[in-house]
């Protein structure tokens, strides 16, 4: 289930590459694309279908743009290739994550000019969050420290780890910006953008609403498997990060 190897390749294709990233997250855009149609071709223009496809797609464009950042994520360096990433990525993300917009094929409705742009703007803003969270990290590492985050010096710990092999190496655990309002929270970002997508449908069925709790559910036990995977790998330094960083994904909350 959990499978046997991290990097498996079949004629050269790197599997997890495929699931995981191209796989997945175009069959999901597809299938956005492919209700949006359908309900035009019903009902014409229905602003709730154009809110919740709009933001979907541009948070998968923004997924394609930040793929190498994906790359060093858990699912790429510490699952391996078994049912749970291959059946998850290849049908459970298509489909499941594109159930909202099936939803509003069957059930249009419409919002109306200041909701629906108010619905948009959130999401937009969401999504901005999440990309710079996880942007803002990428760059304090990439040039060591020596990069100025939100217009100021940034707070970092020079964490060291232990590799397999007993080699030492450093790595950098930043404790501001984004990531000093809370241990992830680009995780929050990700909720909220989730329910801008969904909340067009309005509070009729809670169907639609299964994605958003899944996600929810999904990144507080992933906050958790964070904790354990740094706790391991950064020993006294993760512990260091946790005192000057308090909270999981809500600031003074969780
Ligand atoms: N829609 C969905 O189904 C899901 C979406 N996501 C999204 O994917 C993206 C990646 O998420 P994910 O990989 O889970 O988690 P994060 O982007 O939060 O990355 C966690 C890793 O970053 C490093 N790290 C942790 N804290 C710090 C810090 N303070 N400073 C520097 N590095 C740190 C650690 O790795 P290291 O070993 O390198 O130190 C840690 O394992 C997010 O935008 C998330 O919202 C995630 C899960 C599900
Ligand atoms: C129980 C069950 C079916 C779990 C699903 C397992 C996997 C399919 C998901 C677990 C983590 C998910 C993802 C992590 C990070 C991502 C980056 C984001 O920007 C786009 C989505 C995703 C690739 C997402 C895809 C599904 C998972 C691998």
């Amino acid at each position: 289930y959990w499978g046997t190897e991290l990097y498996p390749r079949i004629f050269g294709i790197d599997i997890k590459v495929f699931t995981n990233c191209r796989f997945g997250m175009t069959v999901w855009a597809l299938l956005v694309c492919i209700h949006a149609l359908k309900s035009f071709e019903l009902y014409g223009f229905v602003d709730s279908m154009f809110v919740s496809a709009v933001l979907q797609l541009i948070y998968i464009t923004k997924f394609f743009w930040w793929e190498g950042g994906y790359m060093s994520t858990i699912d790429i360096m510490v699952d391996r290739a078994g049912y749970y990433i291959c059946w998850g990525c290849l049908v459970y993300v298509p489909t499941f994550y594109a159930s909202v917009s099936m939803y509003l094929v069957q059930q249009p409705v419409h919002l109306g000019i200041t909701w629906s742009s108010l619905i948009l703007l959130t999401g937009i803003l969401c999504i901005a969050v999440n990309y710079l969270a996880d942007l803002q990290k990428q760059e304090v590492r990439g040039t060591g420290g020596k990069c100025l985050v939100w217009g100021k010096r940034p707070n970092i710990i020079r964490a060291k780890y232990q590799l397999e092999n007993g080699k030492e190496k450093e790595s950098i655990l930043l404790a501001s910006g984004w990531w000093g309002l809370a241990r992830h929270f680009n995780y929050l970002a990700e909720i909220m953008l989730a329910l801008c997508w969904t909340v067009p449908s309005l509070f009729v069925n809670i169907m639609p609403y299964s994605y958003v709790i899944f996600l929810t559910f999904l990144l507080i036990h992933r906050s958790y498997r964070d904790d354990d995977k740094c706790g391991d790998k950064y020993g006294s330094f993760w512990v260091e990060y946790c005192q000057m960083v308090p909270h999981r994904i809500v600031p003074l909350l969780f």
